[in-house]
């Protein structure tokens, strides 16, 4: 596995790459690897394909507020990880190549980006949509595969490679959950024993809402259901709903396919996560 941390040794390493006919899979990642991360690596693999990595804790989708200054930074661990899964190469960008003095382009999805994660995040989704751009034109690979996880986000850049024709598959990834069905995610760090536990009222009460509007209940009363359950676990409620998954807009239609998505904080840690309501039957 290649490690890489200049733009001249990564336009280099994708040459070759290129040379020797391969296709290129990316997978972006901000680092502080786990089993989740470890699922687009093998969904990236396949023969003829070289997968490439990017490890970088991007500034600009942080706000003034969040945790960039103490978000986990494991490098080591990471490329271990990494090499086991079959990952080829793993860009490690510093701050300045990504960022260079003079850097002034700010990429907004507008819509898509706007309510949920975008309303509670100002500026988060420009900051994504920017740093996703950067590496689709650093590394210029045929296929990117993002985490449904973070729903929103795959979203966004669904629409932003639409939009500007980038000409890149994205293929999105189911979420890897623990065996209590918390979803993984490198701020589960940051949650003691007690909101460990406490956690699992997120899965389950979207689990339980998601199956309640399939079978026809009404979708207010679910998601209400759904706000009460986390509040009583010990979260503070963002945000429970219930949005069209491709434009994730209100969900109106139930002959489309819909999502059901949540933010919710334990203490100073927020989580989010959803989960897929098919189709009615009778819609
Ligand atoms: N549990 C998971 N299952 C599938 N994909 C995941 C999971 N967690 C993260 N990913 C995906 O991995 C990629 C990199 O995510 P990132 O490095 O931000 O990790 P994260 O665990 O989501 O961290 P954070 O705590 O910042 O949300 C994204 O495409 C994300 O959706
Ligand atoms: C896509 C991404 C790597 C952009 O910084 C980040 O938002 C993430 O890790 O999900
Ligand atoms: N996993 C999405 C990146 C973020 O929360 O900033």
């Amino acid at each position: 596995m290649q490690t890489i941390r200049t733009l001249e040794a990564l336009r280099s390493g994708i040459a070759d790459f290129r040379e020797s006919g391969a296709e290129i899979a990316l997978v972006p990642t901000m680092g502080a690897l786990h089993v989740g991360h470890i699922a687009l690596i093998e969904a990236a693999k396949r023969p003829g394909r070289k997968v490439v990595a990017s490890i970088f804790v991007n500034p600009k989708q942080f706000g003034a507020n969040e945790d960039l200054s103490r978000y986990p930074r494991k490098e080591t661990a990471d490329l271990a990880m990494l090499k086991a899964a079959g990952c080829d190469l793993v860009w490690l960008p510093p701050v300045e190549a990504m960022y260079p003095d003079g850097f002034a382009t700010n990429i907004s999805v507008s819509g898509v980006s706007d309510g949920l994660d975008g309303a509670a995040r100002p500026g988060h989704f420009d900051g994504v949509a920017t740093v996703v751009a950067k590496l689709f034109n650093q590394v210029r690979p045929d296929l990117a595969l993002f985490g449904e996880k973070d729903f929103q986000q795959l979203a966004v850049i669904r629409r932003m490679v639409a939009d500007l024709d980038f000409g890149i598959e994205i293929q999105g990834v189911p979420t890897q959950r623990d065996d209590d069905g918390l979803a993984l995610s490198s701020r589960n760090v940051y949650l003691d024993d007690a909101q460990r536990g406490a956690a699992v009222a997120l899965p389950r009460a979207l689990g339980v809402a998601a199956k309640a509007i399939a079978r026809g209940d009404d979708p207010d009363a679910a998601l209400g259901t759904a706000r009460e359950a986390l509040t009583t676990a010990g979260f503070t409620v963002d945000y429970v709903a219930l949005v069209d998954a491709e434009t994730l807009a209100p969900a109106r239609d139930s002959a489309r396919e819909r999502r059901l998505l949540a933010a919710a904080k334990l203490g100073p840690t927020r989580l989010i996560d959803n989960l897929a309501v098919p189709p009615a039957e009778d819609a």
